[in-house]
Order: C-alpha cells, then sequence, then structure tokens
C-alpha cells in the first residue's frame, strides 16, 4: 500500500478549501493513498474496511452467554476508545428496508429542483422544527436539499473561477436547503412505523453497552441523553465531481452529536485515525461518536475526524441519524469515570451542539471548549 501523509487534526480542521484551492494546495492530493487509478476511483483505496465490526445482537440478545457478551463489550469499549467507530451488524433493521431508505432518497433527489424546493427550509425553520418535532422524538425526518443539476453547476464554476471551490455539503448549508415531510410521505405507513422504532433500538442498545463496556450503569447515558432525546435525519446527496482531486463531499469534521448512525449506498466516507484515513464498508451501518460521547465518557471514547471524498464518476447517498442530548440539558464526564485517581478533563456543558455547529460553519472542532 502507498504510503500516506497526512496533516496534523489541526491544520486540517483550521484551512477551508477555498483557502487551500488559493495556495495551490489540494484538498485530498497528499492525503489519499494512490492506487495508480483514477483519484476519482475512491473505491480503490482500500478493499476491506479495518474500521472494527461489532454485532449489536451478541450485545443484548438473553441467547447469547455472558462470556459472549462480555467479549462483545470488550470489543466494543476497544472500538470507541480506538476509533470512536464501529460497524454495526445484528441490529435487526431488515437489508431491504436500509435499501429502501437509499432507493427513496436517491428517488427525492431527483426531482426537479422546482418540486425539492417545495420541501425547502431555512435554518430559522429548522430550529423551530427541531424545537417542535424533535422533543418529542417521533420521527423528525429532515433532510438536506442538495440538488444534483445545481450542485454540479455550482462545482463547474468553482472550478473554473479556480478558488470558490465549495463542499456540497457546505454549500447546502449556505443554502439553508433542508426537507422533512417528503421523506415522511414517501414511505409507506409500516415503513414510517418500523423506522424510528429501530433506530430507537438501536441508540437504546448501544447507549446500555457503551455504559455496561466502562463498568457503569447501564442507563447512566440514556439518563445524560435524557427523555426527550433528539434523533434526527439527515439525507445527503453527493453529485459525481468531476475534479475530486479539488474538491472534497464533505470537509473533514467531527460531530457535535452523542453519537451518529450513517447509513450510505456506495464508498466514500473515511474515518481518520492515527493521522491515517480509512474507509468503512458502504453496506454497515456505521455509528460514530460524536464530541459529546466523548465528554460524557470523560474523554475515554473518542470523537473521530472523518471526511467524504467525492467521486467522479458515481452519485452517491447517505443517511445520517443524529442522536443528540435533549434540548437544554446538561451532560458531563460519568461521576464513575473520574473517581480516584481519574482527572476529570471535561467538564459539564448545556447545549453543546449550537456551540459545535457555530466553530463547524469556521470549520474548526468545539472540543476545547469544553475542556476542564
Ligand atoms: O455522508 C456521510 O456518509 C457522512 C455524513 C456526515 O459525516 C455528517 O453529516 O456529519
Ligand atoms: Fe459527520
Amino acid at each position: 500500500m502507498a504510503a500516506f501523509s497526512v496533516p496534523p487534526v489541526e491544520v486540517l480542521l483550521s484551512k477551508r478549501v477555498q483557502e487551500m484551492v488559493l495556495h495551490g494546495e489540494e484538498p485530498l492530493g497528499p492525503y489519499i493513498c494512490r492506487s495508480g487509478k483514477d483519484v476519482g476511483e475512491n473505491e480503490d483505496i482500500m478493499s476491506t474496511s479495518p474500521v472494527p465490526i461489532i454485532d449489536l445482537n451478541r450485545l443484548c440478545s438473553s441467547k447469547i452467554s455472558d462470556k459472549e457478551r462480555e467479549e462483545e463489550l470488550e470489543k466494543l469499549r476497544s472500538a470507541l476508545s480506538s476509533w470512536g467507530c464501529f460497524q454495526g451488524i445484528g441490529h435487526g433493521i431488515s437489508a431491504s428496508f436500509l435499501d429502501k431508505i437509499r432507493q427513496v432518497s436517491k428517488e427525492f433527489f431527483k426531482q426537479p429542483i422546482e418540486e425539492k424546493n417545495k420541501y425547502a427550509k431555512t435554518v430559522i425553520d429548522f430550529k423551530v422544527m427541531e424545537l417542535t418535532l424533535f422533543r418529542n422524538t417521533v420521527s423528525p425526518l429532515i433532510g438536506l436539499i442538495v440538488s444534483s443539476s445545481m450542485c454540479s453547476l455550482k462545482i463547474e464554476d468553482s472550478i473554473i473561477s479556480g478558488h470558490k471551490c465549495q463542499y456540497h455539503s457546505d454549500w447546502a448549508f449556505q443554502l439553508h436547503k433542508l426537507i422533512s415531510e417528503y421523506f415522511a410521505y414517501s414511505f409507506n405507513v409500516d415503513s414510517i412505523i418500523e423506522r424510528p422504532e429501530k433506530m430507537k433500538m438501536v441508540t437504546e442498545i448501544t447507549s446500555k453497552a457503551m455504559a455496561k463496556s466502562l463498568n457503569l450503569e447501564e442507563n447512566c447515558f440514556l439518563e445524560q441523553f435524557g427523555k426527550q432525546a433528539q434523533l434526527a435525519a439527515r439525507f445527503n446527496y453527493y453529485s459525481p465531481c468531476q475534479r475530486p482531486d479539488l474538491v472534497l463531499g464533505l470537509k473533514p469534521h467531527a460531530d457535535g452529536t452523542g453519537y451518529t448512525i450513517i447509513l450510505q449506498d456506495d464508498v466514500g466516507l473515511q474515518v481518520l485515525k492515527d493521522g491515517k484515513w480509512y474507509p468503512k464498508d458502504p453496506t454497515a451501518l456505521l455509528v460514530l461518536m460524536g464530541d459529546q460521547m466523548e465528554i460524557m465518557s470523560n474523554g475515554i471514547f473518542n470523537s473521530p475526524v472523518h471526511r467524504v471524498l467525492s467521486n467522479l464518476k458515481k452519485d452517491r447517498v447517505s443517511v445520517a441519524m443524529f442522536y443528540t442530548p435533549e434540548v437544554g440539558k446538561e451532560i458531563g464526564p460519568e461521576d464513575g469515570l473520574v473517581n480516584g485517581d481519574k482527572a476529570k478533563i471535561y467538564k459539564r456543558v448545556k447545549d453543546y451542539a449550537e456551540t459545535h455547529w457555530k466553530f463547524y460553519q469556521r470549520g474548526m472542532r468545539a472540543l476545547h471548549t469544553a475542556h476542564v
């Protein structure tokens, strides 16, 4: 495998693509492992993902022996402290249902822009929805509109002008386009019922297992998230890009969530570990720690930097489920993790996602604001 050369995270996160292009630097150029094929053919970067696999069924099923459960819990603790994420299997969500989500997402993004604009939401609308829908953890189906035609047009513009390169998702954020009801109405009734229930199960199993893996009371993280914890979905569309060497799908960032569950239909997502970028298996559900889990675990779990590459030939959809503590609820390191000789690394924080968002827009991480 070719050698990687990756700048430190602070450098990566402090530079915007625009600046890099102005200074003649390539966002991807030195950071990816080239396999001799087109840079856009990202699937060739690495064929098998080394991101740890965790069987959620082994963490919770009564049919599993204590020994097997202990082994899986240990794997989970190790995965979350080294990688900050895992590929989840045994989650009980049928493959056909996951395919359906991918398919409906793609269908939506194929609609003409006028159609998609009907579901557009401004950031203000988004906030209102957050307070109304999200508080009850019903089935808040929120998506970004990233029009394929407008997105590639914008990218063409950017490349022609040579210094206005955009990240697709930043571009989307700048336009403040969000959708919601479309997806709710697109799924048939069974699906609407199935999805939030199953996702809730994934969050419950994961939160309990994370606590047990640290020898804590199993409900402690669920309690920190609160009864009104938010589970929001964002549908992302990444159009093919003629210059994947210049344009990232999504810039390197860490999530401000408690944790995030990502479903994708194709390669592109990469996680940074020890200075190297690693892909995940496109079909697996990725459970990725956000900054708030790093805080609650007093730094034992790691909220990893990740990014999405552009692809020369293929488009890509992903659905990110953001699981975040209840609005206005204070969270902090679990007491059991700061006793005795274990120093407290993080302070208690409230509405951290908002702080994270402010820094994210400037291409920075916010975790230092929570350091003791
Ligand atoms: O599109 C993806 O696979 C990742 C999305 C992501 O990292 C995010 O929305 O925070
Ligand atoms: Fe993310």
